[in-house]
C-alpha cells in the first residue's frame, strides 16, 4: 500500500557505496535454521518470471505489462517513486491481488489463481511495509507459526502425540530458536511481539518469513523507520541471508541501502518498467535520475 512517509524519499541518487565484505555466518545457527535446504543450488538460474504482469484498480492501471526475472541467489532491488507500483507487484506475486493480465511463474509453475497460503508453501514468503505480527504471542511463537506451514503431521496425529508430531514439536523449538539467533534477536525469544523494540519487530518479521523456508524472500521496505546504524545492520543481515542461499527481492526507498546491498535493480515508474541493471548502471541512468527528480519536485 502506498506509504506517504516522505522522510524515506532519497535525495536523488546519493554516492554509490561499494558493498562491504559479507560477514561470517554463524554456521551452526544457519544449519539448524535451514537444515533441509539445498544451499546455493543453481545460483544464477531463473527462479521467478514476472511475465507481462498487469494490475488494474477500477480505471487505474497500477501495473502495466511489467516483465522481469529474478535469478536464484541474487538480491534484486525493486525501486521507483511513490505510487510506481512496487507493492502492487508484490501483492500480485503473493496472491493478494488478482492480476488483470500476464503471469508470475516460480520455477516455471504459474502462481496465478493460487491461494496465498499455497504460494507460501510453494516457496514465496514476504514481509509487510506495516509490520504484521501476532502481538500477544512471543517472538518464538511467531516464528513457530511460519515453521508450522512446513509440518506434515495431521491434526489427528498431533492429538495422539505420535512420534513424528513430537519430533516436529522439538524441531520447531530448535529451528525457531536458530532462526531468532540468525536474525540476531534470540535473547527476546520469550518476549511478546508487541513488547519488542521496533527494530526487533522488523527482524522478527524476517525470521517468520524465513521459517517457511522460502525460495524467494520478498522484503517490503524493511528499513522503514530505521536510523543509519540500524540500516547498516539490516544491510548486513540481508547479505547474510543471501549468502546463506536465499534469493531476496527488496523494495526499499533508501537509495544508499539499495545501492549498497543489491546485485541488480529493477525500476518502475507509473506502473511500467523504466530500467533494469546493476546498481552502478541504474545510478547513472538519466531516465531513473529524472524519475526521482520528478518525485523530489512534487514533495
Ligand atoms: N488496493 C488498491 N486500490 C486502489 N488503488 C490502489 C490499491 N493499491 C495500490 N493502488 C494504487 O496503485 C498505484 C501503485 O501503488 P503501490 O502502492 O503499488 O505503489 P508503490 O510503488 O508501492 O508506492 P510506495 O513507494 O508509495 O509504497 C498507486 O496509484 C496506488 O494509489
Amino acid at each position: 500500500m502506498t506509504d506517504q512517509n516522505h522522510d524515506e524519499i532519497p535525495e536523488v541518487i546519493p554516492d554509490y557505496v561499494e558493498p562491504a565484505a559479507p560477514p561470517s555466518l554463524d554456521s551452526e545457527a544457519a544449519e539448524k535454521a535451514a537444515a533441509e535446504r539445498d544451499i546455493a543450488v543453481g545460483v544464477g538460474q531463473t527462479l521467478v518470471e514476472i511475465d507481462n504482469l498487469s494490475v488494474t484498480f477500477g480505471g487505474l492501471t497500477a501495473l502495466d505489462s511489467v516483465s522481469f526475472d529474478i535469478k536464484r541467489g541474487e538480491i534484486l532491488g525493486l525501486i521507483g517513486p511513490n505510487g510506481a507500483g512496487k507493492t502492487t507487484c508484490f501483492n500480485a506475486m503473493t496472491g493478494v491481488y488478482k492480476p488483470s493480465g500476464g503471469d508470475v511463474r516460480l520455477e516455471g509453475v504459474s502462481l496465478l489463481r493460487k491461494k496465498q497460503h499455497t504460494i507460501t508453501r510453494m516457496g514465496l514468503a514476504r514481509t509487510f511495509q506495516n509490520i504484521r505480527l501476532w502481538g500477544e504471542m512471543t517472538a518464538l511463537e511467531n516464528v513457530a507459526v511460519g515453521l508450522d506451514t512446513r509440518h506434515r503431521t495431521s491434526l489427528f496425529g498431533a492429538m495422539l502425540g505420535i512420534p513424528r508430531h513430537r519430533r516436529e514439536e522439538k524441531s520447531t523449538i530448535e529451528r525457531g530458536m536458530a532462526l531468532l539467533e540468525f536474525v540476531g534477536i534470540a535473547e527476546a525469544a520469550m518476549t511478546k511481539a508487541s513488547a519488542l523494540p521496533y527494530g526487533h519487530q522488523r527482524r522478527l518479521e524476517i525470521a517468520r518469513a524465513l521459517a517457511t523456508d522460502p525460495k524467494l524472500l520478498c522484503l517490503d521496505e524493511p528499513a522503514a523507520g530505521f536510523n543509519p546504524a540500524e540500516k547498516e545492520d539490516l544491510m548486513e543481515l540481508i547479505r547474510t541471508i543471501r549468502d546463506d542461499g536465499y534469493t531476496v527481492l527488496l523494495i526499499e526507498h533508501d537509495m544508499k541501502l539499495v545501492m549498497g546491498v543489491t546485485d541488480r535493480i529493477v525500476v518502475l515508474e507509473f506502473g511500467k518498467l523504466l530500467a533494469e541493471g546493476p546498481p552502478k548502471e541504474i545510478r547513472e541512468n538519466p531516465a531513473v535520475i529524472s524519475a526521482y527528480l520528478g518525485e523530489e519536485a512534487q514533495v
